[in-house]
């Protein structure tokens, strides 16, 4: 059973002005998270990411559909079960939003303060949270001492205070730098896998996804437009605005200004092999394309790694007999999915569509 279930789910915000349409942020979402997960939600400014998690732990109100987390329709929950609800669910923020008057520790004991725990396991709570985010030291200095990734830390120390099975972390490393992001991004994966905490990111950066996600959704005028494992997401991406997101980390078929600058450098054939996992062998390519007297030059592409399985894409220019290159690549598109791209050189151009 998923621990987070959206079913239909709208949510609409008032008419900004007289007269006018409410605004649609969540449009008909239908989606399951599965307990211990990690979920990217990966879209565009404005295609209602934030709203969707946000309605996770009740921070807005559903317009209408379901949303069941932990078993219970969250969306008729009095406001008893709705506190309840949001004690099982921390948050992580862009802008860190921790109390500048207040030290780290004071901070990270917040919440444990709203949910009444008594003083020595507060304190107790605090030291093991700021030892486990690597912030022992740091337990009586202001927000302003520390730097952005150290706030950060703290703000993930906070999120994790009353031990909740679910964090929403919305952007939480978009103000930072690489490397910074790259540890708080390591200390999500560690909350994930040492804790078991179910955790939903929240990103318009692929490679966020990339990093930590087991799963992703991908957000477009509200609604999820593909979503399932990042594996087969990015692998073989079915929607338009998902192959865009992927494109910006994964090398993929050359198509617009890419294959244009190809064509310019190399005027033979040129098609690319996509493949997964053990589809295809490379030596096996190289193998097939000398039998057949193609000269062959890898020309762009690469192979990708995520969590231990492979996709790529590769871009050949081929040169030889225009009957041998379309038989192979028949021959390779019975393993793999084999894109023609043309040649360049108006001599020797094979059949559109000999090979896909
Ligand atoms: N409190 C609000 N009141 C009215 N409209 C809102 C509110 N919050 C969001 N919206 C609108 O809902 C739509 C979705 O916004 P949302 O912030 O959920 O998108 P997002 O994908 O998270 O974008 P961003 O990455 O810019 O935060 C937008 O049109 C936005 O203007």
């Amino acid at each position: 059973m998923p621990l987070i279930e959206f079913r239909d789910v709208v949510k609409e915000y008032p008419a900004p002005k007289r007269g006018a349409e409410p605004i649609r942020a969540v449009d008909g979402v239908t989606l399951e998270i599965e307990a211990g997960s990690v979920t990217g939600i990966i879209g565009y400014s404005g295609a209602g990411k934030s709203t969707l998690v946000r309605l996770i732990n009740a921070l807005e109100p559903v317009s209408s559909g379901e949303l069941i987390v932990d078993g219970t329709d969250i969306t008729k929950l009095s406001e008893r079960g709705l506190r309840k609800l949001r004690s099982g669910i921390g948050m992580v923020f862009q802008q860190f939003n921790l109390f500048s008057s207040r030290t780290v520790a004071g901070n990270i004991a917040y919440p444990l303060h709203l949910a009444k725990w008594p003083k020595a396991e507060r304190d107790a709570r605090v030291k093991e949270l700021l030892d486990w985010v690597g912030l022992a030291d740091k337990a009586n200095a202001h927000p302003d001492q520390l730097s952005g990734g150290q706030k950060q830390r703290v703000g993930i120390a906070r999120a994790l205070a009353t031990k909740p099975a679910i964090l929403l972390a919305d952007e939480a490393t978009s103000a930072l730098d690489p490397q910074t992001t790259s540890d708080v991004l390591e200390l999500l994966k560690r909350a994930n896998e040492e804790l078991g905490i179910t955790i939903i990111v929240i990103t318009h950066e692929m490679d966020v996804v990339k990093r930590i996600a087991t799963d992703v959704a991908v957000m477009e005028k509200g609604r999820i437009v593909e979503s399932g494992k990042v594996f087969d997401v990015f692998s073989k991406p079915e929607n338009p605005a998902t192959a865009r997101f992927v494109e910006t980390i994964v090398e993929g078929v050359p198509r617009g200004d890419s294959l244009a600058l190809l064509r310019e450098r190399h005027p033979g054939h040129l098609a690319t092999v996509s493949f997964r996992d053990g589809d295809v062998d490379q030596r096996d390519l190289f193998r097939r394309f000398g039998a057949a007297r193609i000269d062959v030059e890898l020309v762009a592409g690469g192979v990708q790694d995520i969590r231990g399985r492979s996709f790529g894409h590769l871009t050949f220019e081929l040169e030889g007999e225009p009957d041998a290159i379309e038989r192979t690549l028949r021959e390779i598109s019975e393993v793999a999915t084999v894109t023609y791209l043309g040649a360049a050189s108006a001599s020797a151009t094979i059949r559109e569509g000999g090979a896909e």
